[in-house]
């Protein structure tokens, strides 16, 4: 973590108000002190969440609102708070911020993704810290990262960095969610992300948060499949950043699996939801994964969904689990007419023929 260069830091609400929802002005001055320590000599990219707390609280509200218009409405007043405070804070160091307000549509349209990641590299570049969030104001269900730990996964991966580190407002992953167990502990280190791990993992334990442990175990897993180094620790506590940049053993360390993911594959694997699914037989997974080749139409037994040639779908196997994801170069109504075919029947077949694969090897990303 010494030597990590580009940093993602993912700050959630919690460690940014009081548990009542209201803004801890004395953390956020404290956190942004560290942030300031943690963007010398390094590329930084902030991850912030807060926006629909500070709404909440500068429109009066009683509580978080439930209903989407409500949350679009508390986010577009919070955010220019929000961003009020980081910039009057990295002012005081003669810094500059910047804003990007992201959905998920963003990243899912490979081209706009690479426009993001352009800005991106240009404003680390100018030495200018990005502050992102999701632009909930215009974020509808299908539209969404839904939290903030998916979208700072995605950027840590879409900008190749080092490391990434989620502030909450607990120490790490404990082994049940601390908040109603006691006795639980704390796991300094992670090396596979499991499923067992995921149980462990709850969702939120306050009114505030959005995903709790569960979102950033696996934002932590995607990121580290990245190639990029995460930690979780806390937020609330000052301090807790330096220490991980500074190679002490605090929060829970998420190594990353060996070798760091084309940037293609990784945006096929992480940032795109799937349209579709194609259930292959055990011959096509074992292509698929041990051979390290395309998905061929005669290894697919049903699909299900409704999408178009280049949408992303999920390769499932025998036993239902998701283990690839791809472009596909046929829709579904042509991949249906030719699964289970060899290739040099889906001209006689179809009419026409794109490629003799299914998904073709460039275009697949094994999970
Ligand atoms: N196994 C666990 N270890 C640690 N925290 C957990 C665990 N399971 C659930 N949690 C809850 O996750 C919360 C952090 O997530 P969240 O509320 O979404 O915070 P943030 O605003 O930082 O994203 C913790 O406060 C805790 O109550
Ligand atoms: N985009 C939302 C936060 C979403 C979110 O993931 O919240 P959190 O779990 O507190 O990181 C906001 O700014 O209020």
């Amino acid at each position: 973590m010494r030597a990590a260069r580009r940093v993602v830091v993912k700050i959630g609400t919690n460690a940014l108000t009081h548990a009542t929802g209201r803004f801890n002005r004395a953390h956020f001055d404290a956190l942004s002190e560290d942030l300031l320590w943690a963007a010398q000599g390094r590329e930084l990219v902030v991850v912030s969440s807060g926006a629909i707390a500070l709404g909440v609280e500068r429109l009066g509200l009683p509580a978080r609102p439930k209903d989407i218009p409500g949350k679009q409405a508390c986010a577009a007043v919070g955010q220019s708070r929000l961003m009020r405070a980081y910039e009057e804070a990295f002012d005081r160091a003669n810094r500059r911020v910047a804003q990007l307000l992201l959905t998920h549509g963003d990243v899912q349209d490979r081209r706009r993704y690479l426009n993001v990641k352009h800005a991106l590299e240009h404003l680390l570049e100018a030495q200018v810290v990005p502050i992102i969030n999701e632009n909930d104001t215009v974020s509808v269900d299908e539209l969404k990262f839904g939290d903030n730990d998916t979208l700072a996964g995605l950027v840590a991966g879409g900008v190749e960095a080092d490391a990434l580190i989620i502030l909450s407002d607990v120490e790490g992953l404990f082994t049940a969610d601390p908040r109603k167990n006691p006795d639980a502990r704390m796991l300094p280190q992670v090396d596979a992300v499991t499923p067992e791990l995921l149980a462990l993992a709850g969702g939120s334990g306050s009114q505030v948060g959005t995903g709790g442990m569960t979102t950033k175990v696996r934002a932590a897993a995607r990121a580290a499949e990245s190639g990029v180094r995460c930690v979780i620790t806390s937020g609330a506590v000052p301090g807790r950043l330096r220490s991980v940049l500074s190679g002490e053993p605090v929060g829970t360390l998420f190594e990353s699996s060996g070798s760091r993911r084309s940037a293609r594959t990784a945006w096929i694997a992480h940032a795109l939801k799937p349209k579709g699914r194609l259930l292959v037989d055990a011959g096509a997974r074992e292509a698929v994964t041990a051979g390290k080749r395309s998905l061929l139409p005669s290894g697919i037994r049903s699909v299900e969904g409704d999408f178009g040639r280049g949408d992303p779908v999920d390769l499932v196997d025998a036993q239902g689990q998701v283990f690839a994801r791809g472009l596909s170069a046929y829709d579904d109504g042509e991949l249906r007419r030719i699964a289970g075919l060899k290739s040099s029947d889906i001209e006689s077949v179809l009419g026409y023929r794109y490629l003799d694969e299914a998904v073709h090897r460039d275009d697949l990303a094994v999970l």
